[in-house]
């Protein structure tokens, strides 16, 4: 654990919160005869950090799946520090794809160079090994015998975490066939009797306070792991508004999806929603209801191994000045999520959400694309049961490169489909349980505020990032972290990443800027984070016309 402190006139630590003030500086542009006016704005803002690490519940409907219990199995290893042999040598369990846990963020940087800390060291973050978990599924395996059904984890693992995999048992849930494939009523033998809507909302509402009471939390954050459903209609009258919503729920409107039910249930909680699948579970009524209760919810479905990669490549292409103009996305997979997507209306929701990742780097490239022009673009996924959570992703990339040449980027992908998408689920938790202790107030406000309940903060999760209306939706996966970061260093008055490095590029670079060879200096920034047991002061000049001195 790296103990960062900032000193700054700007920044003030109390025994309950952080607190800083922070000048956020933008371009504003306007249209004026025909050319363009950028002012440069500055607004203040005072962000407050609660530094209490609360009691925190993780809530999973969909807990026997794949993810569920592959998550589950790697947040136990990791408390329990278990290592198993393979027929490669012994593994240690990690939590490798969490940009929480196992990526780091560059603090600033000295005569040593760029220090780098664990983004989880920038705010105090929940820690996922302290995470509590329950769930609910529509299948009564408990999560031994779930996690031996997914085919994820090497064996010797599963043998050590089964005594304490096999206590744990999903609570029954909500199944409305209709909403999923129908090759999944095999596995449908733990269900809420009858379709009395409003019931099953209350029911679920009373395990969130059953769990919540008998685990002693502090809060509870719901997620959705469960299977993809099909879109529901949205409606005047059904789920346009948060009332209508819940007179639907009332009256027992079929078109009201079990995802819905569990978001309106968390919301009337108090509890964050979070919907790692591609269905519209938030349809208006829900997000005018989170709005309403001042509740957060994120999603939709979590951006994990292909479409991560197009937010990268279609991102670095297009800011090159080339042109994609056909992206081409297959994949085939034999897991149970495979199986449910091999159903029409549960591939179609998936196709939309790995479909529109291109939108806005398109959009954002005026001399490559035409007003309405997009690459061709095609999402295809097959079920293979032989091959199981072991994703085989092929993608091809066409572009049009100078001169009428042409650049084809072909890719195969291979991967534990739910070794990708557990990490993301605890980051997905940890980050919405960090912003729930982040509020802000803008120039002479009086009064805090939270961030809207829309968290679009999280966008860099998921495929297709919900965002309250009418504010801009970001896919580029590089913007998508530095929003969080930067928005994380404002909270402690660090000035966001902008690259520049402009002190190494003086005509005569001032010796004090001349960094040690990369070798000697690693070398003594291990031995000067050694000395000091891994604490570093960051002394930060506050006034912005002071020059920036920074010694660790
Ligand atoms: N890399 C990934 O694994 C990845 C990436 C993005 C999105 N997703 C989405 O995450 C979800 C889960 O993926 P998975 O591989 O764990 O699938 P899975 O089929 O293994 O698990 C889904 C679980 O949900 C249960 N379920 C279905 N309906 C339910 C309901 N109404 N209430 C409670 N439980 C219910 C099923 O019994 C099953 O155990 C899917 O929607 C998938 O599309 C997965
Ligand atoms: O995240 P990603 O790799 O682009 O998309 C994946 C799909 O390719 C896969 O078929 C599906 O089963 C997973 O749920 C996930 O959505």
């Amino acid at each position: 654990m790296t103990s960062i402190q900032v000193e700054s006139p700007n920044v003030r630590y109390t025994d309950d919160f952080i607190e800083s003030q922070y000048d956020y500086e933008t371009t504003e542009v306007r249209k004026e005869n025909g050319k363009l006016v950028a002012t440069p704005k500055k607004t203040r803002y005072t962000f407050r950090v609660e530094r209490k690490v609360p009691r925190v519940g993780m809530m999973l409907v969909g807990w026997g799946g794949n993810n569920g219990s592959t998550v589950t199995a790697a947040t136990l290893a990791n408390k329990l520090g278990l290592s198993w042999r393979t027929k490669d040598g012994t593994r240690h369990a990690n939590y490798y794809g969490s940009i929480t846990q196992a990526s780091t963020i560059c603090l600033g940087s000295g005569p040593d160079g760029d220090i780098y800390v664990p983004f989880h060291d920038l705010l105090p973050m929940v820690r996922p090994d302290d995470l509590v978990i329950d769930g609910w599924d529509i299948s009564s395996e408990n999560l031994a015998d779930s996690m031996e059904r997914a085919k994820v984890l090497d064996y010797d693992l599963q043998v050590q975490l089964k005594p304490h995999m096999e206590r744990l048992r999903p609570r029954p849930s909500l199944y409305y066939p209709d909403f999923i494939a129908a090759n999944q009523a095999d596995r449908a033998d733990n269900v809420l009797p009858g379709y009395d809507k409003a019931e099953h909302l209350e029911k679920i509402r009373r395990d969130i306070r059953d769990f919540k009471v008998t685990s002693n939390l502090d809060k509870v954050i719901v997620l959705w792991t469960a299977n993809t459903e099909r879109f529901c209609d949205v409606c005047p009258g059904l789920n346009d508004t948060g009332d209508n919503l819940i007179k639907s729920i009332e009256r027992g409107a079929a078109e009201i999806s079990p995802s819905t039910i569990f978001a309106v249930a968390s919301i009337l909680e108090g509890c964050c929603y979070i919907n790692g699948s591609p269905q519209n579970t938030f349809v208006p009524g829900v997000i005018d209801l989170a709005e309403r209760e001042r509740v957060y919810i994120a999603g939709d479905d979590f951006k994990s191994g292909q479409t991560k990669l197009k937010s990268v490549l279609v991102d670095f292409l297009v800011s090159a000045g080339i042109k994609p103009t056909s992206i081409v996305s297959y994949n085939h997979l034999g897991n149970n999520d495979g199986r449910n997507l091999s159903a029409p209306l549960q591939f179609r929701s998936k196709e939309i959400s790995k479909s529109n990742v291109v939108d806005d780097m398109v959009a954002s490239n005026g001399i490559l694309y035409g007003p309405e022009e997009k690459p061709d673009h095609c999402v295809v996924i097959k079920y293979v049961p032989y091959v199981g959570d072991s994703k085989r992703a092929m993608d091809e990339y066409t572009s049009e490169i100078m001169m009428g040449g042409h650049n084809t980027i072909a890719i195969h992908n291979t991967c534990e489909d739910s070794l990708l998408a557990s990490p993301i689920i605890l980051d997905l938790v940890i980050l919405a349980e960090m912003c729930q202790r982040i509020q802000f107030r803008v120039r002479e406000e009086q009064e805090f505020q939270n961030f809207n309940a829309v968290l679009s903060i999280l966008s860099y999760l998921c495929k297709a990032p919900l965002v309250p209306r009418g504010t801009p939706l970001v896919n580029a996966l590089f913007r998508q972290r530095a929003c969080i970061e930067n928005i994380f260093r404002a909270c402690i008055g660090l000035p966001p990443q902008n690259h520049m490095m402009l002190e190494h590029k003086h005509e005569k670079i001032p010796e004090r800027n001349v960094i040690k060879t990369a070798q000697s200096s690693m070398v003594d920034l291990k031995s000067k984070v050694m000395q000091n047991n891994g604490t570093m002061a960051v002394h930060v000049n506050g006034s912005s016309e002071s020059e920036g001195e920074v010694s660790n």
